[in-house]
């Protein structure tokens, strides 16, 4: 893990998450997909392409799948999506958390940090991805999707994070005060054109030069530790006092659940895959 660089380090006031691939396990979907269908032009799919593709809005990911790979005579993009759709519409509903992104965002919102969520995902797919988690997408401030009217340009134009900061409380926030989470090398640089902090967590398959653009890469949201870019982030001392004396008191079974908590996290980087570990 990279130490984060000294802009917005210690003044973070809120924070803008991406979805697909950052906080739900949905790349994985597309991938399958892309997968089969260059198959039947006798074509392998490669990270190469992915990594073109991830974070943008669908026709503009489209358009990069049919010229990238050489089939956009047989296939148009617009046919692509069509092709596709049945596919990921069978797939989405099914979509699970990425390692640590629960923990991380309800341990924002118990600090009354705002957060918020700016996804290229269109708001029909954002519904199926979501739907069996809908309690932890409701602790978002505002949700910002690829169909927005304020989203002209998909990533990595900043509009999306724009938009996400123009709409909280008090809102626009000052960008240096942003700390954005994002899996895709579009998403890294939508954050820096919006003049934002970022934080990267790549898929390892995609290529190290990817990795250039952000503040802090890590492995795993797991990883994170939020008293590097804020001091108030962390639990105080004053408070787990309080918390001890309260469930010792009253409720013991409180206690164990204190293990869960960012002050007692193990880190995660002995595991060998980012998909096997706790959320
Ligand atoms: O990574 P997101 O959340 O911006 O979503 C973008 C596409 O839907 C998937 O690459
Ligand atoms: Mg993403």
């Amino acid at each position: 893990m990279s130490t984060p660089a000294t802009a917005g380090r210690g003044s973070i006031t809120h924070v803008i998450f991406d979805m697909d691939g950052l906080l739900l396990d949905t790349e994985k979907f597309y991938t399958e997909v892309q997968e089969i269908i260059l198959a039947r032009f006798n074509k392998t799919f490669d990270w190469s392409l992915k990594a073109k593709m991830m974070g943008r809005k669908a026709i503009e990911a489209a358009r990069i799948f049919v010229d990238e790979s050489g089939i956009s005579d047989s296939l148009s993009a617009e046919d692509f999506l069509v092709e596709r759709e049945a596919m990921l519409q069978e797939l989405f509903p099914t979509s699970e958390l990425m390692p640590g992104a629960s923990r991380l965002i309800k341990h924002l919102h118990a600090k009354n940090i705002p957060i918020c969520i700016a996804t290229g995902t269109h708001t029909r797919h954002f519904d199926l991805k979501t739907q069996r988690h809908k309690e932890l997408f409701s602790l978002m401030h505002h949700i910002v999707r690829g169909d927005d009217p304020e989203v002209k340009q998909g990533k990595p134009a900043p509009d999306g994070f724009l938009a996400a900061s123009r709409r909280f409380k008090d809102g626009p926030v000052d960008p240096q005060k942003v700390l954005v989470f994002e899996d895709a090398p579009s998403g890294v640089l939508a954050a820096k054109n919006a003049r934002m902090n970022v934080v990267m967590v790549p898929d390892p398959r995609l290529d190290i030069s990817h990795q250039d653009v952000a503040d802090q890469i890590m492995t795993s949201l797991l990883d994170f530790k939020p008293e590097e870019w804020a001091k108030d982030w962390s639990v105080g001392k004053e408070f787990k006092e309080l918390i001890l004396v309260y469930v010792v008191t009253f409720e013991w079974d409180g206690l164990t659940k204190m293990g869960q908590d960012y002050s007692y996290s193990q880190p995660s980087s002995s595991s060998n895959s980012r998909h096997d570990l706790p959320s």
